[in-house]
């Protein structure tokens, strides 16, 4: 069995009298997807903001590739390869697809866009950023400004965009939100060939997409964690389709 890439240990966040964590625990092996699943409110996208750094926790440790960083900041976490993925709030909607992509590899080296127009020409950057895109699709869509993209197209260049900051674990709140069946399907199958490279945090409410790919589940309700299993145990616990599946 894979070693834990992240320990999460009685991590808890409260907001007032709100615990949205309380007392979390739970392991990700490495090279898997780990689903995170919970009805509104549960407290996922708090626990995301927790592991990603956003938010500082009450009370817990984060073990991240063998160091505790529960103290670390947002960019610190990044920089060791615990990344949360873009929102489509950070493409620069004038550039094009490869140009976000290499300001993302640009960044990720250290460097200011202040010599942009000569780094658009550098192999180095073009090169790799040619890859990433053509690794999430977009091969085809390379010249195309950000803005003039589909928001499914858009979805993938996030993608792109935290692929070339060279992750070892991704941080998913919902990638497919807002998505059609199609689009859905397709952000499936760019996620899936990724494991094994890429350790991933899943959050998401469709629960096809979770049962399909994750490796295992973690349960919260009401910022707990109920249980931690694989997707069958998780289907046939009769606690979790009370508290959550209903006749999934
Ligand atoms: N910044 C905040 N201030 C106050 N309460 C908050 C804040 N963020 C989250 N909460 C509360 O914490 C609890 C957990 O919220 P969270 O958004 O983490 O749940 P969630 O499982 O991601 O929900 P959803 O599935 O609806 O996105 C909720 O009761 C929410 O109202």
């Amino acid at each position: 069995m894979a070693d834990p890439i992240l320990e999460v240990i009685s991590l808890t966040k409260c907001f007032g009298a709100i615990a949205a964590s309380d007392g979390l625990t739970f392991s990700v092996k490495r090279g898997t997807i780990h689903g995170l699943i919970g009805p509104n409110g549960a407290g996922k996208s708090t626990a995301i903001a927790q592991l990603s750094g956003e938010l500082q926790s009450d009370t817990g440790r984060v073990r991240f590739d063998g160091q505790d960083v529960t103290r670390w900041a947002v960019d610190k976490r990044a920089r060791s390869g615990l990344q949360r993925s873009y929102q489509i709030t950070s493409l620069l909607p004038e550039f094009t697809a490869e140009d976000n992509v290499a300001m993302a590899i640009q960044s990720q080296q250290g460097h200011s866009f202040r010599f942009w127009e000569n780094a658009r020409k550098d192999n180095s950057l073009r090169t790799p950023s040619r890859k990433i895109l053509e690794r999430v699709g977009l091969s085809d869509f390379a010249d195309n400004p950000a803005m003039d993209l589909a928001h499914g197209q858009q979805r993938q260049l996030e993608l792109a965009m935290v692929l070339a900051t060279a992750p070892s674990m991704l941080l998913l709140d919902e990638p497919m939100a807002g998505m059609g069946q199609s689009e859905s399907l397709r952000m499936m199958e760019l996620l899936r060939p990724l494991k094994g490279d890429v350790t991933m945090l899943l959050v998401e409410h469709d629960m096809d997409v979770v049962f399909a790919l994750a490796d295992m589940i973690t349960v919260l309700v009401k910022g707990q964690v109920l249980l931690t299993g694989t997707p069958d145990e998780i289907k046939n616990h009769p606690e979790v389709r009370r508290a959550y599946l209903g006749d999934y």
